[in-house]
């Protein structure tokens, strides 16, 4: 009986385990005598354990076949569903890549998807659709995606069933993860968004990539980010990166290790690409130059930040159709991974690019820019930059992604806000009678 009872209350530390001996001294003599009484009762209380058991196990089960299908718009695991993904996994070109990019109905997501499946590349997206910002937007990509044959599944890069079940249908030979929380300063409102995303989220996709029998190549946004506070310019990729001025920057940084451990122990090929301030046609309504545009259309103030002693803030913004061309160049020159079901076979690479522009604009000429454009007169309020992550400038030294990649960017900040206000105003339809059709 002692066994038995052992194995109802395993001996945990605790009050369980204190209240048991209490328990025990008190009624030693009540066991005694009614020993052979008890221990039926214990059996029954065994069984009826057992029964309940089986039966939430049942139930389990059931919900969990729910779950794979009704989790989505799109009714995760059934055939149709399948079916969808394996048509969008369709390669049309001589040796072309079968991708899996996450987060595309994001900003970047959705213009690299496009530029792979226009060149005869299989996609598949995954997102999540939050609402970090409004989620309509990424509809709205996702219906243009959608009619280049680009499926997007519903669904969180935390999900290791459903990133298994991906891999299951399509033999990704590439990942472009982009699925990420963005945004520096939004980092102080919702910390832990950052973490599930940037952090679990990013071990989650690469625990199933190492598992993968032919393991992917795989290709990330990192961010300028990384560089925080430091001072000198441009920065370059070999400078040291350990002084990030956000959690979000700190995430970022986390993930340039965490795949390098991927890399080192199990022969994943990593690319990390440092994205610096990317904007354009369906972009980000978070970032500033989206949101002044918004504002100085309706006519309402926007805020300016300013450094010390009234230094301008400088970015060194690229546009999104040359961060494109790097991802691309990015995953056609990415090596193999080297391991296949969690076993390194030998070493891969791992490497770290910047992709930005070269060239800083300090953020009041982004905004006489954006006036020149909408001619109209933003309402500025200059406030000096509060302390919640900001840097005071970002400058991209991109020789290496030049020589490595070929990455060279061609647009300046004058042409690309010229073809984002184009876009917003479409799409927004500010042009009378243009409605929401847009083209990239
Ligand atoms: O390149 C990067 O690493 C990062 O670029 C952007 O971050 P950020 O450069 O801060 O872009 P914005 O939020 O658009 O800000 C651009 C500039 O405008 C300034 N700003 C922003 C917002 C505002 O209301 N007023 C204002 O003056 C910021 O201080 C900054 O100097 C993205 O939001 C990040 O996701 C990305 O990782």
């Amino acid at each position: 009986m002692p066994q038995l009872e052992e194995e109802l209350f395993p001996s945990t530390p605790g009050r369980i385990k204190s209240d048991r001996m209490h328990h025990n001294t008190m009624n030693r003599t009540f066991h005694r005598c009614f020993a052979s009484t008890s221990t039926m009762f214990l059996w029954a209380l065994f069984l009826i354990a057992l029964t309940a058991s089986y039966i939430s196990f049942q139930s389990f089960i059931t919900s969990g076949s729910r779950y794979l299908h009704h989790t989505s718009h799109t009714s995760i695991g059934d055939l149709h569903w399948e079916k969808q993904i394996r048509s969008s996994a369709q390669i049309r070109r001589q040796n072309g890549l079968t991708v899996l990019v996450t987060g595309a109905a994001g900003f970047v997501g959705t213009h690299v998807s496009l530029a792979l499946k226009k060149r005869g590349d299989g996609v598949v997206g995954i997102d999540n659709f939050n609402d970090y910002y409004d989620p309509s937007l990424k509809k709205s990509r996702r219906s243009m995606l959608e009619s280049y044959h680009i499926f997007i599944v519903k669904g969180d890069i935390n999900d290791q069933k459903l990133l298994a079940k991906l891999f299951e249908i399509v033999p990704f030979t590439h990942v472009m993860h982009l699925a990420a929380q963005a945004g520096v300063r939004y980092a102080m409102e919702n910390p832990n968004s950052y973490v599930h995303s940037n952090i679990a989220g990013l071990v989650t996709l690469l625990e199933q990539c190492k598992s993968a029998d032919r393991q992917p190549a795989i290709v990330w946004a990192s961010s300028s980010s990384v560089y925080g506070l430091n001072e000198k310019v441009p920065f370059s990729e070999s400078d040291q990166t350990d002084q990030p001025a956000s959690l979000y920057a700190a995430t970022k940084k986390a993930g340039e290790e965490i795949t390098h451990t991927y890399n080192h122990i199990y022969g994943l090929s990593i690319t990390g690409l440092r994205f610096f301030t990317v904007y354009g046609p369906w972009g980000r309504p978070d970032m500033a130059y989206f949101s002044f545009t918004k504002n100085i259309l309706q006519g309402k103030p926007i805020t300016v930040y300013r450094g010390k002693d009234r230094v301008d803030l400088a970015r060194d913004f690229t546009y999104i159709d040359d961060i494109v061309k790097g991802c691309v160049a990015s995953l056609d020159t990415a090596g193999k991974s080297t391991g296949s079901g969690g076993k390194k076979r030998g070493p891969a690479p791992y490497r770290i690019y910047n992709l930005g522009n070269t060239s800083p604009v300090t953020v009041p000429t982004l905004v006489s820019i954006l006036e020149k454009n909408l001619k109209m007169k933003a309402k500025k309020n200059m406030v000096e930059m509060p302390g919640n992550g900001d840097v005071p400038f970002t400058h991209a030294n991109i020789s290496l992604a030049q020589r490595e990649l070929g990455y060279k960017p061609t647009t300046d900040l004058s042409t690309g806000l010229r073809k984002f206000v184009k876009w917003y105003l479409t799409y927004y339809g500010y042009n009378q009678g243009k409605g929401n059709s847009v083209n990239l």
